[in-house]
């Protein structure tokens, strides 16, 4: 595989791939123009004197001059559109900003605003970014692939928009999640931008609203049948191994009548993994296991309530299963008592009326009493049955965590669990300001989208933010260095359980139960070690690879993208030789195979 791509592209040199840029094509290219900051001897050369203000200006001015457009905006969505407007037209200096301001950045590129982006993806359309393949193209899906002429692609995020975020089912809008996640990849876990790939099946909707918006840029026809849906989806995948080898394939958001089988048809074919089952599951179960070491009640003594029976929370139970038969040497049989589900029918139970779903089956309770299998309708209800040390939320209906609710754990717990995962923030199933409220401080708490701090009682209280994006960037980065043929759950296992170490001694100090998000690099980069670590020692790698871990943290660091103009001789070939070195892989930043067109 890797020789035919390689034999494709064996006539395209890297210079005269640059000699195909010319003029203004490089300030058109979102991944070579950098507006102010060419300086009068490119402009000169490139032929594009007076396309431009007359002031030439370092990457710092742009980014000065950024933030202060991006402060004056009241509005999230209004930052939004700022942002892609820039992604869209000269990516370095977004990254560049992203980097410098992480913090501020993310909540408006990811959860909570880009949920607001998909619900207005075609209110809100400017320029495209990635790639729509229409179930229509059945047949030609390596082709239009092809049409991105990428000659290398290291990250796809791929969703059919049926379940984006707690939002349900908003078709191609979808889009917005598989940009959003791809920026991530860039911005925390350094893969470079040009090797990014956003993605989005549209193979229908069966949102009425949507169908008849005349905003509305997807194809309006109903979700398709199965078979059609795993054609499409077949296709897709052998064409995205065939073009592009080495890529990571990540499944985002599919619903829950086709994530699980997605991930067992293609798991053990292609390098790809589920980031809403398992990277969620790995972000949650990390903090979990965090939580627990500061709640002071052992492992065994945990009764876990999870409210939501689909994607996420099958990943979560899994992984913190995982996790604690590795950590704590207790058995999944064990961990399994502890569990409780929570769907919309009430206490999930082999004793309970009508089918389960196949992925509840294995974590139904088999311990109801007959006369409680079907009486179990309502949280509250549960609630008192169980008894939960700690609550997950992965519902994605909104508040739901009642004040009654958390008064009454801190009845017969000292510091209960409380985690509303759903996303964006308004699915979120308790605000954290109120679990901190309500439990008198004693909560302890992460949410899914960032929340602001909160004071009780004179106390200052941070909920943590368990997101998947503390894991989905490193797992990646990791695996288009190390090249598995595909993602074991080994791989997730470790990633989280570096992510739970890495917090260290601020768990107790700062009560916090995941490292500062303006850490992610480094977390990134960590997790990434880890999982190229996990690798080595399965046997999985298949690239030549340093064993002792400061080496791999080098080759890591160096293999991670910065956001810097290509240096000088990039644009001035032809004219200073002696100048020109060849091109590392940032100095052919458009990663493509071809000119882009004016
Ligand atoms: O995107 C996020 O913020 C986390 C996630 O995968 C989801 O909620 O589906
Ligand atoms: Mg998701």
């Amino acid at each position: 595989m890797l020789r035919r791509s390689f034999l494709r592209y064996a006539g395209e040199t890297r210079q005269s791939l640059q000699q195909q840029l010319r003029g203004v094509d490089f300030l058109k290219n979102r991944f070579t123009n950098k507006g102010t900051a060419f300086t009068l001897e490119e402009r000169d050369h490139l032929g594009v004197t007076g396309l431009l203000p007359p002031a030439v200006e370092s990457i710092s001015d742009q980014i000065d001059r950024y933030w202060s457009q991006f402060n004056l905006l009241d509005q999230p969505i209004n930052k939004y559109q700022l942002l892609r407007g820039l992604l869209d037209t000269n990516t370095t200096l977004y990254y560049a900003l992203g980097l410098k301001y992480v913090k501020d950045i993310l909540p408006i590129i990811y959860t909570p605003t880009v949920g607001e982006a998909c619900q207005k993806y075609g209110a809100l359309y400017q320029r495209d970014n990635g790639v729509y393949i229409s179930s229509t193209y059945a047949g030609q899906i390596r082709s239009v692939l092809a049409n991105t002429r990428k000659r290398a692609v290291d990250i796809i995020v791929v969703t059919d928009g049926s379940r984006i975020l707690g939002l349900g089912d908003l078709g191609a809008n979808g889009m917005g999640i598989s940009i959003g996640k791809c920026s991530l990849y860039v911005l925390g876990g350094g893969i470079s931008p040009s090797r990014v790939l956003p993605v989005m099946i549209d193979v229908g909707t069966n949102n009425e609203s949507l169908k008849s918006d005349p905003l509305y840029l997807g194809n309006r026809i109903s979700r398709v049948a199965d078979e059609e849906f795993y054609a499409v989806m077949d296709e897709f995948m052998a064409s995205v191994k065939d073009l592009w080898p080495e890529a990571v394939v990540q499944f985002e958001d599919f619903s829950n009548n086709h994530c699980f089988d997605m991930l067992t048809r293609y798991q053990e074919k292609y390098r790809c993994f589920n980031d809403d089952i398992q990277g969620t599951g790995a972000v949650v179960s990390a903090g979990f296991i965090n939580a627990i070491a500061l709640a002071n009640l052992p492992p065994k003594d945990h009764r876990l309530l999870v409210f939501g029976a689909g994607s996420a929370a099958a990943g979560v139970v899994q992984a913190i299963s995982d996790l604690s038969v590795s950590k704590f040497g207790i058995t999944k049989e064990d961990v399994k008592k502890q569990v409780y589900l929570v769907d919309s029918q009430g206490l999930v139970s082999n004793n309970r009326e009508g089918r389960l779903q196949k992925h509840k089956v294995q974590w139904a309770r088999d311990d109801t009493p007959a006369d409680k299998a079907n009486a179990l309708k309502s949280l509250w209800d549960v609630v008192q049955y169980v008894k939960p040390t700690a609550l997950l939320g992965l519902g994605g209906v909104g508040p739901v965590f009642t004040e009654e609710i958390v008064k009454f754990m801190t009845t017969y717990c000292s510091r209960p669990i409380i985690f509303p995962l759903s996303n964006p923030s308004s699915k979120a199933e308790i605000l954290p300001s109120d679990a901190y409220k309500w439990s008198n401080g004693k909560a302890i708490v992460a949410s899914g989208s960032p929340f602001p701090d909160t004071t009780v009682n004179g106390k200052v209280y941070r909920p943590s933010q368990g997101n998947n994006m503390y894991i989905f960037p490193g797992v990646g980065l990791g695996c288009t260095i190390a090249l598995p043929a595909t993602i074991p759950q080994e791989l997730l296992v470790v990633a989280s359980k570096r992510l739970t170490d890495m917090v260290g001694s601020a768990l107790e100090s700062q009560q916090t139960l995941y490292p500062p998000i303006n850490e992610i690099r480094n977390v990134s980069k960590n997790i990434a070690v880890a999982v190229i670590q996990e690798c080595q020692r399965l046997g999985i790698a298949t690239t030549k690879l340093p064993d002792s871990p400061q080496e791999l943290m080098k080759l890591v660091d160096r293999r991670m993208y910065a956001p810097k103009y290509p240096d000088e001789a990039y644009y001035m070939k032809g004219k200073r030789k002696s100048a020109l070195r060849s091109p590392t892989r940032h100095h052919n930043p458009t990663g493509t195979v071809e000119a882009p067109k004016q």
